[in-house]
């Protein structure tokens, strides 16, 4: 493999790896999603759904970090609990793997383009993602579908990895097959966002390397506002958000609601103006602590997009604490003077909601 296309110039080898992985894991989604039956979902025993396409692509990526960094700690979101318990599943996860080594389709001569792992490696491999993660040394974060539930409507999501050293950001790779390549509209689908503490952030198509530094507005007009939301309910308290755009002056319903950190993708690259996550708790909903592989590409593309990724009482992300935020509430991220005007509007909102004025 050769780094001269990447637009970095430390951390090379991590990039060079994480992007392979990525992309490598988008063709593997990319062919579940066109082919998923209902009986390939499976429900955790937290009621979330995960697929084979999420197992496989947490063993790809695992896997080769394993092989370029078997130092480092890996938290993934998946394991293999219902995998250990279903054969046919098992021996699906098993073949998606293989498939997605099996061709030289990310680049030519490619890390272990090719080779066959067994069904023990496979399952090793999306175990190692159980670290507890914490803030000492170096621990990759790997999301291998985010926004599952959009991969199953056929709509968005993403594959993530990040790496964190000592509690901080310090490399994030997010692609999403099925968005824009150079905006929402765009009918050319399918963008993978990279983005280096301290050096910037870029985009390019998923299928060729050409990259495009991003930058981020440090303020829009509130009638140009379109705030980034997700698309279930469930995740962030769709009725104060709403609030919040009408403290700001912004247009109703105008929410670019999508799953996933495809989100975070778009406002790094200007698009809506404002990501929004307040907690449904607010909304008489249960407590809920962010996963640290929801977050952890789309802040730091955020930040070296030129904006300001924090939580809704303007704390930074701290992601030294474990596998998820607990020491954070919600997320705001915008433009580098809006970011302050909307956690304004966050607080005036969220009081509302707390005395029933909402
Ligand atoms: N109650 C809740 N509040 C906030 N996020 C939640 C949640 N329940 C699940 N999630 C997370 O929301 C992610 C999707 O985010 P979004 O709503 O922005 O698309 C899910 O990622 P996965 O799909 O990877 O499991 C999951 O981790
Ligand atoms: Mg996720
Ligand atoms: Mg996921
Ligand atoms: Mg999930």
């Amino acid at each position: 493999m050769s780094s001269h296309k990447l637009p970095i110039s430390s951390m090379t080898g991590e990039a060079e790896v994480a992007v392979l992985a990525v992309i490598r894991a988008c063709q593997l989604t990319k062919s579940v999603q066109n082919t998923l039956t209902v009986d390939e979902k499976v429900t955790k025993p937290d009621k979330s759904p995960v697929t084979v396409g999420d197992l496989a692509a947490q063993s790809l990526i695992s896997l080769h970090l394993l092989d370029s960094f078997p130092e480092d700690k890996i938290v993934g979101e998946e394991d293999t609990t219902e995998l250990r318990q279903n054969n046919g599943l098992r021996a699906k996860v098993v073949d998606l793997v293989n498939e997605g080594f099996g061709k030289g389709r990310a680049e030519a001569g490619a890390w272990s383009e090719g080779k066959t792992f067994s069904e023990s490696e496979i399952l090793s491999a999306i175990d190692a993602g159980s670290d507890v993660g914490g803030g000492t040394g170096r621990l990759w974060t790997i999301d291998p579908i985010d926004g599952t539930l959009g991969f199953l409507r056929k709509e968005q999501y993403a594959v993530c990895l990040a790496l964190i050293v000592d509690g901080q950001v310090e490399l994030g790779v997010l692609a999403c097959p099925n968005l824009g390549t150079n905006s929402v509209d765009d009918e050319t689908k399918g963008v993978l966002f990279l983005a280096r503490k301290g050096e910037g952030s870029w985009s390019r198509p998923i299928e060729s390397p050409e990259y495009k530094q991003l930058s981020l507005p440090a303020s829009i007009p509130s009638s140009s506002i379109r705030f980034l939301e997700s698309v279930e309910s469930g995740h962030s308290a769709h009725g104060i958000q709403a609030r919040i755009g009408a403290l700001l002056g912004v247009p109703e319903n105008t929410s670019l609601r999508m799953d996933s950190q495809a989100k975070y993708g778009c406002l790094g690259r200007g698009e809506g103006g404002a990501y929004l996550r307040i907690p449904t708790k607010y909304m008489g909903g249960k407590a809920y602590e962010e996963k640290i592989w929801d977050h952890a590409s789309g802040s730091l593309l955020i930040s070296e997009s030129g904006g300001i990724c924090t939580d809704m009482h303007g704390e930074p992300l701290d992601f030294s604490q474990g596998r998820t935020l607990k020491s954070n509430d919600g997320v705001v991220a915008a433009g580098r003077d809006m970011h302050a005007k909307v956690l304004e509007a966050v607080k005036q909102a969220v009081a509302e909601a707390q005395t029933g004025k909402l």
